[in-house]
């Protein structure tokens, strides 16, 4: 039975031809020699191992056909009209490079060096009205290498020249793009400042330059997951998989070899992946969870992230990838997907009375039956205990972000119950010192808060994450034996405690995917506060499958200067991601007001609908709901079909969705339009007017890293508008 290996660069398959060409590749993994198959090797082909079959009158496949250990080794290469693929096949050579160890194919037609693309280098505070945007991009490879020594390391000829030159990420993408996959990640890696042993390793490239180039080489390498080829060998399914996924969802078969090796690893206990936006954390966690599922399909996988809508799109992206996989709830063999919030309600909601009982007086200090119910509005819930309570502290102190923020890291955290304990209790990672007369006067809030939601039958969500950790704490069986985690750096400490708490300390117990830069609810955390030790298990994503060069350095910029820690309060870095693709400089629109706003956001949306984008893959984004709201309606008016879009709500086809940057995150539109990146635009003035001097610069943070977040949105074109600061400010005093 000859086994099969797909190209990943193969032209798409057409829907109406991919049922004949899987029955030629099925046909073909059972016997090559099956007559309608006209496997046929070409006269005067380039390379003798070409072969062409027939898929059907029109079309034909081209192959080519190694031989190893008496066993036939086919790589499908694509499927073409029959005279394409006649002339595919006579002219294109299965080459392996042996600097890289990895087969690749070469084409006898000249690669033409890219004409250079001038952009202007501007800053952000220089740019003019309208004025395209790209921050300073340097080629790292002139440093240290010419073309003879790129040769060298298994870069050919025709891509070391015009990589040196190249002066843009537009240039540089042009060539990566001709090159085959392996030399081109290299020579990103390379332009983009790594030393030529970390792109080795990160490729997963063998540690020595292999010795021959014997069919039997290059199938060992094909076994050993190349870049740009995936082996399916005899099986039909993974060959189904692959093809299916060759147009759309690449991320189903083509993973990075970075990608596919925290996708498989194993290690003794908690490990952390961390990687800017769109570097894939998520495809990561999705094969990581069918992996795992596939090693031990006893094992009861949890795959959960901040909110409901996030693991409702977790969910439906793991169909796709594992439509065999049973998804199943909380504590039943196969792998559950939901919301950490749903997890502690689903807890709390199958714990017997007397377990719910002891969690209430640990947590609250109450025996008393809990609520059913939840405190929906939690600003109004601590406004209400403060007007009660009427502390002596300053408004900084009696604010409701405040004072939740306290309640949440400091007193339930430490499942304090009394004023006694929190004016004693460590406030480690608070910005804002309290001295004991302060505390005394804020527990008088917190009494009142417990108070009022319990006389109303009401929990609050971190409530309900603390009890269920404390209930499955004083369980002796976890419930879970894998726990993977998708936006990481958002989870407060109770989401922490009850994830150490789902699964037992081991091998493979927790996978957390984090991106610092993207914290845009809560505080800075360490996992080790919880229970939860990392060890040096962490490693770090920087390939950007996303968006381009240009709007991924806008972004970078964005955070520029401030400092990052991550879930190990270690000093993150953003300086070294990159991007596979390339594409036209964000714009920044300098608009007076806001009906000069929406007149310039309605013509690019309508140039960008003219050209074929379809309504619903633009996101038009903005910091505020009652923005989202104004500026959808003020799109209708001007005839383009906009809605606003609701957290959870799906988008609808032929509607621009209009939404807030905070539901916007982890996911991702074709074009996106940023509303509002004024410097009185962002940080939003009411979201850090009253926050305490000490808590501002993390809540400017905050702003900063949602902006961010917005911005790496986009897969092509970035549109920012920034309205004049004067306007920004007379609409906050009217
Ligand atoms: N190996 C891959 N091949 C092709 N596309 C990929 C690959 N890995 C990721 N992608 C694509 O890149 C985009 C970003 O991936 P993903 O959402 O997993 O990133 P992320 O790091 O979780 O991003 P964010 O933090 O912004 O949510 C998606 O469109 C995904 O399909």
């Amino acid at each position: 039975m000859p086994y099969v290996t797909m190209a990943s660069h193969q032209s798409k398959v057409d829907g109406s031809i991919k049922n004949q060409v899987l029955d030629f590749l099925h046909k073909l993994q059972k016997d090559d020699t099956t007559p309608g198959l006209h496997i046929e090797p070409m006269i005067d082909a380039r390379d003798r191992r070409a072969r062409t079959g027939r898929v059907s009158k029109q079309y034909r496949a081209v192959l080519f056909r190694l031989d190893s250990g008496g066993q036939a080794h086919y790589i499908y290469h694509g499927t073409y009209n029959h005279d394409d693929a006649i002339r595919i096949a006579r002219n294109t050579i299965l080459d392996f490079n042996l600097a890289l160890g990895m087969p690749e194919f070469r084409y006898e037609e000249p690669v033409e060096t890219p004409e250079p693309v001038f952009t202007p280098r501007v800053t952000y505070e220089q740019t003019a009205p309208t004025e395209p945007i790209a921050p300073e991009w340097v080629n790292h490879l002139p440093e240290n290498w010419d073309t003879e020594s790129l040769i060298e390391t298994g870069i050919s000829e025709a891509f070391a020249a015009p990589a040196l030159a190249a002066s843009t990420p537009a240039e540089l993408t042009a060539v990566i793009d001709r090159a085959p996959e392996a030399q081109g990640l290299m020579l990103l890696g390379l332009a983009t400042g790594d030393s030529l042993e970390a792109v080795r390793t990160d490729l997963g490239l063998p540690a020595t330059p292999a010795t021959d180039d014997s069919d039997d080489s290059i199938v060992e390498a094909l076994k050993s997951s190349s870049v740009g080829f995936v082996y399916v060998g005899e099986s039909p399914d993974e060959l189904r998989e692959a093809l299916e996924s060759m147009d759309i969802d690449r991320w189903r078969v083509f993973l990075h070899p970075e990608q596919k090796r925290y996708a498989e690893g194993s290690w003794k206990g908690a490990y952390r992946l961390s990687g800017g936006a769109g570097t894939g954390k998520t495809v990561v966690l999705l094969h990581r969870a069918r992996y795992l599922y596939r090693g031990e399909p006893d094992s009861r996988i949890v795959l959960t992230t901040f909110t409901r809508t996030l693991a409702d799109s977790l969910a439906e992206n793991f169909s796709r990838l594992a439509p065999k996989i049973p998804q199943v709830g909380l504590g039943e063999p196969g792998v559950a997907i939901t919301g950490i919030d749903q997890i502690a309600s689903h807890v709390l909601a199958t714990a017997t009375d007397d377990e719910k009982q002891l969690a209430a007086e640990r947590v609250l200090g109450v025996a008393a039956t809990i609520g059913n119910q939840r405190v929906t509005n939690a600003k109004k819930a601590w406004d209400d205990a403060v007007v009660m309570a009427d502390p002596d502290v300053t408004e900084e102190l009696a604010n409701p972000a405040f004072l939740e923020q306290e309640y949440v890291y400091i007193v339930l955290a430490n499942r304090i119950l009394d004023e006694r304990s929190y004016v004693r209790v460590a406030r480690t990672g608070r910005g804002t010192p309290l001295n004991r007369r302060q505390r005394q006067e804020l527990w008088k809030v917190f009494a009142q808060f417990r108070a009022t939601t319990q006389i109303d039958g009401q929990l609050s969500f971190p409530e309900v994450a603390a009890l269920a950790a404390e209930i499955l704490e004083a369980r002796e069986a976890p419930i879970a034996d894998h726990v993977l985690v998708d936006e990481a750096q958002d989870l407060n400490p109770l989401h922490w405690q009850l994830l150490r708490a789902l699964v037992a300390e081991g091998r493979n117990d927790l996978f957390i995917a984090e991106d610092s830069h993207q914290r845009i609810y809560g505080h800075k955390i360490t996992l080790s506060q919880y229970g939860i030790n990392i060890r040096g298990r962490a490693r770090r994503l920087r390939l950007n499958y996303r968006t381009t060069a240009e709007n991924l350095a806008y972004a970078i910029s964005i955070l520029d200067g401030n400092a990052i820690t991550d879930l190990e309060g270690e000093g993150e870095r953003s300086d070294d991601y990159r991007s596979v693709r390339s594409g036209p400089a964000p714009r920044i629109l300098d608009v007076s007001n806001a009906d000069d706003e929406m007149i310039a956001v309605a013509s690019e949306i309508t140039r960008w609908i003219d050209d074929g984008v379809k309504p619903e893959a633009i996101g038009v984004l903005a910091r505020a709901e009652s923005r989202a709201r104004d500026a959808a309606s003020a799109l209708v008016d001007r005839n383009i079909p906009a809605s606003q879009r609701r957290r959870d709500a799906e988008l609808t086809p032929g509607q621009v969705p209009v939404m807030t940057m905070h539901s916007a995150k982890g996911i991702e539109f074709q074009h996106v339009i940023v509303l509002g990146a004024g410097s009185g635009e962002i940080p939003a003035p009411w979201a850090i007017d009253r926050l305490t001097e000490a808590d501002r610069e993390d809540g400017i943070l905050r702003e900063r890293s949602l902006l961010y977040v917005a911005a790496t949105r986009a897969r092509d074109e970035l549109v920012v508008t920034r309205r004049a600061k004067e306007t920004t400010d007379r609409s906050r005093s009217e």
